[in-house]
Formats: C-alpha cells, structure tokens, sequence
C-alpha cells in the first residue's frame, strides 16, 4: 500500500493506493462515529464493487445508497437535486458522511452533493477509475451547465481517499483510454522523467504493467499534491492542472455532454496548447512524435461535427480561468515549465487552423 499525505489550508487528508486499501475505510470509519453513510454510485460501477465496498463498512453503520446514471448524466441538476432530496428523506444530518463510489463524475457530483447539504458535510471518495487518479485528489466538486463544464461547484476537500486499484481490472479501454490522458498531461506539466517514462513504458494500453500503473497513478497524485497544497482554490498555478482544458471542456459540451470522454477531449486540448506553445514561446518539443504516439494509443483526437471555431471561441471566453472575456491558456514554456497566458483571437484562430491540419492527427 502506498499513502500519500495531502495538506490544504482547509483540510489534511490522505490517499490510500493498492490492492486491498478498504482496510483503512474500515479504520477510518471505525475511528470516527458518523451519524449515518449515504454511498452514491453508478449503476455500472454499483454492479461490480457495491458489494465489496460494504464488506469494508462496520455493521454499527446504518447504510443507505444512491444509485445514479453512469457517466456525465450523473452531473446533470436534476441528479444533483434528486441526490439531495434522498439524503433529507434519509434524515442525513452534519455528522453525516457521504461516500463516493465511482470514476470522476460520481466524486464530482458526491462530493458537491457533501459540499451543499446543510452547508457542507464530510465525504470519502472510493474511485475507480484511472481518471479519479486525478478528480478524487484536491476537492474540487461540481456539475455541469449546457453552457459550460463544471460551472456549478465548490472547493471542498474529501475526509480520504481510497484507492482500491483492484476496482480498476473492471475498466473498458475507452475509459483506461480517458484516464491515461491525465496522467499525460501530470507529466506535461510537471514531470519530463514522467513523461519519458510514459512514452517508452505504455505503448499499448491493453497491457499496462500493475507496476507501471500504481507508478504513474502514485507519481501524478503526488504532482496534484504538491500543487494544490500550494493553490487550494485556484488563484494561481493550480490553473497549470487545467492544461489542455480550455478547448477540451468545449468539445465535450459542443459534442453534448459524455459523447466525447473527458480524457479524449483533453488529449485533443492538450495537443492545441502544444501547437500554441511552440507558436507562442518557441517550446522545443518534437509533437509529431508525440501525436503519433497519442494515435497509436487510440486516441481518436476528433473535433465533433459541427465544431466551428467563432463558437468555440465564445465558449473558451466563459471558461473559469477567462475574465474580460479573454481566454487564458496553460502553455508549455518547456516540458515541466507550464505558465498561464491571455490569448488573442487572431492567434488563437490561427494556430487552430495549423492544430487542424497536422498531417499526424489525420493518420
Ligand atoms: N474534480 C476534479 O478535479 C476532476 C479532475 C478530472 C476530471 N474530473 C471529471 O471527472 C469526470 C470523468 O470521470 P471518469 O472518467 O473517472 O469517469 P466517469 O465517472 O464518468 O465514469 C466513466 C464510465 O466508466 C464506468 N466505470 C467507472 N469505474 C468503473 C470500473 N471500475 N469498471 C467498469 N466501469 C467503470 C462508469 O460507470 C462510466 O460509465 C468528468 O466529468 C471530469 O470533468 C474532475
Ligand atoms: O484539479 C484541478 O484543478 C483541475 O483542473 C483538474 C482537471 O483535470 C479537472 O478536469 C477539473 O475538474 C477541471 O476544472 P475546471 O475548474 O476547469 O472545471
Ligand atoms: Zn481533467
């Protein structure tokens, strides 16, 4: 097992990574007398790994679940609203907790669900997904708006992290697939060993070593620490952890929300702020090499039909990190050296035209 420490001005918790980490639930939960459990899933993931989930809660604990639609639906309002409403009719109280089983859009709703009832109450996430590598670590919950990915939400830090790297032998490829573009993009901003280490360890992602996995999953959390330890709330390199974003959160709600994974769209993102960056701040960084890589992974990088760039523009102007309605950009000043920069339309135009017709994206 490994245990990796967060600290945050609000809270400090850690996160439990390994084979059989629900001992430490059990410990946790043991240790600390909630009131009363409210375990939210998804249907999906509540057929695989509810049952094992309980085996790990204290018989003293009375119990109840929620089972949500998997995927993006989960953080629609009416599941936000209809997640409340149960945990009121169950008679959650503050002393309450609410425990998150499921990939990145379970925790984000769970966790803005534990953020809102009563202003505010604990939760755990359990993830399952190589993508919760990344959304179960440094509290930021929320759901989405048909104008905007993530608009409704809050910073709010989870009691603990348990990793039960088992849950993720259930995993299709497409979401390995989703998931392993966050671990790219931990290393793009953070680590150039990491990214080395990626490049010449995963070539295909039906065969990920167990050992290469627990690396890349333990490595980006650390990275996720050491930045959101710095930068709870995002007034400033906490945005580095939104590379590649910008135009990412704009094809999953252009496409409609859950027809383009998150990872897929950031992967397509983080190679638009590769192509900004070199145009920008002269990055040196072979991308040919890398996008060929991305494409022998699987990766479709495909801009959904109908994307048109003046539209995506104005949506790019309502992202978090935008104000004036100007975009701001993560860019790469070198592998590792990320910095965030307001970008013109003209520039921004022009470089998607490049992005659009890189020869490799075609292959
Ligand atoms: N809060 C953050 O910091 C943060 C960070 C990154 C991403 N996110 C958000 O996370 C969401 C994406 O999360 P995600 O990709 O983890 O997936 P998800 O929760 O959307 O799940 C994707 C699919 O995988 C299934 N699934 C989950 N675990 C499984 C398992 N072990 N076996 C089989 N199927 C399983 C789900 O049922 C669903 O169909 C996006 O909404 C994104 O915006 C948040
Ligand atoms: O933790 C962060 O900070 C991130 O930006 C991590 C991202 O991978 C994640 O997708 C996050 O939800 C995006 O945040 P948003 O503020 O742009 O909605
Ligand atoms: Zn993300």
């Amino acid at each position: 097992m490994v245990k990796i420490d967060i600290k945050t001005p609000s809270k400090s918790y850690s996160v439990y990574i390994g084979n059989n980490v629900l001992d430490s639930l059990s410990l946790h939960l043991q240790s600390t007398h909630y009131t009363k459990l409210l375990i939210i899933t998804d249907e999906t993931v509540g057929k695989l790994h509810l049952e094992e989930l309980q085996s790990a809660i204290p018989q003293s604990y009375e119990t109840f679940i929620y089972v949500v639609p998997p995927g993006e639906k989960a953080k629609q309002f009416a599941i936000y609203e209809a997640s409340l409403s149960f945990a009121l009719e169950k008679g959650l109280d503050r002393k309450s907790c609410i425990i998150a089983l499921g990939g990145g859009s379970v925790g984000d709703l769970a966790g803005f669900v534990a953020a809102t009832y009563m202003r505010g109450i604990p939760f755990i996430q359990v993830p399952t997904t190589i993508l919760a590598h990344d959304s179960a670590v440094g509290g930021k919950t929320g759901i989405n708006h048909p104008l905007g990915k993530n608009m409704i939400g809050s910073f709010h830090q989870p009691e603990a992290v348990i990793y039960q790297t088992e849950f993720l032998k259930t995993l299709p490829q497409s979401e390995i697939r989703s998931g392993f573009a966050e671990a790219v993009k931990h290393a793009l901003i953070a680590d150039v060993s990491l990214l080395e280490f990626l490049m010449s360890n995963v070539i295909d992602l039906h065969s990920i070593k167990d050992e290469h996995l627990i690396y890349f999953l333990q490595r980006g959390i650390e990275i996720k620490a050491n930045i959101v330890s710095q930068d709870e709330r995002e007034s400033g390199i906490r945005a580095f952890l939104n590379f590649g974003h910008t135009l990412g959160h704009v094809i999953e709600s252009s496409a409609g929300y859950g027809k383009v994974s998150h990872g897929e769209a950031v992967m397509t993102g983080m190679i638009y702020a590769l192509y900004l960056s070199k145009e920008v701040l002269d990055l040196e960084f072979n991308i040919t090499e890398f996008e060929l890589w991305i494409k022998k992974l699987g990766y479709s990088l495909e801009i959904p039909d109908g994307f048109d760039f003046n539209n995506a523009f104005t949506s790019m102007t309502r992202d978090k990190k935008s104000y004036s309605n100007q975009p701001r950009f993560v860019l790469l000043d070198k592998v590792g050296e990320p910095l965030v920069k307001e970008l013109d339309k003209e520039l921004l135009e022009k470089v998607y035209t490049t992005f659009l017709s890189s020869t490799e994206l075609k292959k």
